[in-house]
């Protein structure tokens, strides 16, 4: 699956962060490496919290649909779904802690997720935010898996 993006997978989706047909999103695009899940992201000029450094809140959701995406291919992978999703393994975000240990500059940051844990319908999913290969923001995300919604 590395190099096809998981969100290709998930449309129609409007979701602000991981949407492909939001044109007003994040439109993360997020993809396996190995046991890891990665995106490549980089800011709009307007998305500046400290001067010169990346608003938390947008660090905050850029963790939050990379690593419910990244849930929801894990199950479809676990499933035997890879090329085309079962819309009925669908997740949304339970919790979320995120620490900010470095601010982030505004140029291109790596995610990288892997699934820590599941169990039952938890998904549990480490991310960080890799500024020049160096982690400035990481992330623990519980996904639970429901029906599908809308
Ligand atoms: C087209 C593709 C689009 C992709 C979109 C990606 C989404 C991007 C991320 C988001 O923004 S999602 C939006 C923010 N999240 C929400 O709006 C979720 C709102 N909450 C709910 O809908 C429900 O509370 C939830 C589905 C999370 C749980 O309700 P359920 O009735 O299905 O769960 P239930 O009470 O049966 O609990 C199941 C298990 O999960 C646990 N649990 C439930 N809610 C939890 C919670 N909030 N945090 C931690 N654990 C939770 C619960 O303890 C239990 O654990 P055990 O199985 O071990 O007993």
């Amino acid at each position: 699956m590395t190099g096809t993006y998981i969100q290709e997978k998930l449309r129609p989706n409007h979701c602000f962060g991981c949407g492909l047909d939001n044109p007003y999103g994040l439109q993360i695009h997020s993809f396996w490496e190995g046991d890891e899940v990665v995106c490549r992201w980089t800011p709009k000029h307007y998305m500046t919290g400290p001067p010169n450094f990346l608003y938390g809140g947008i660090s905050a959701s850029l963790i939050d649909c990379h690593s419910v995406n990244a849930a929801v291919a894990y199950a479809n992978r676990q499933a035997g779904h890879e090329e085309a999703f079962d819309p009925e393994l669908f997740m949304v975000t339970g919790t979320m802690t995120i620490k900010y240990h470095k601010p982030v500059p505004m140029h291109e940051v790596e995610l990288r997720a892997r699934i820590a844990k599941v169990e039952g319908r938890k998904y549990l999913v480490h991310t960080d935010i890799l500024s020049n290969g160096e982690r400035c923001v990481s992330g623990e995300v519980l996904a639970i898996r429901i029906a599908r919604m809308g």
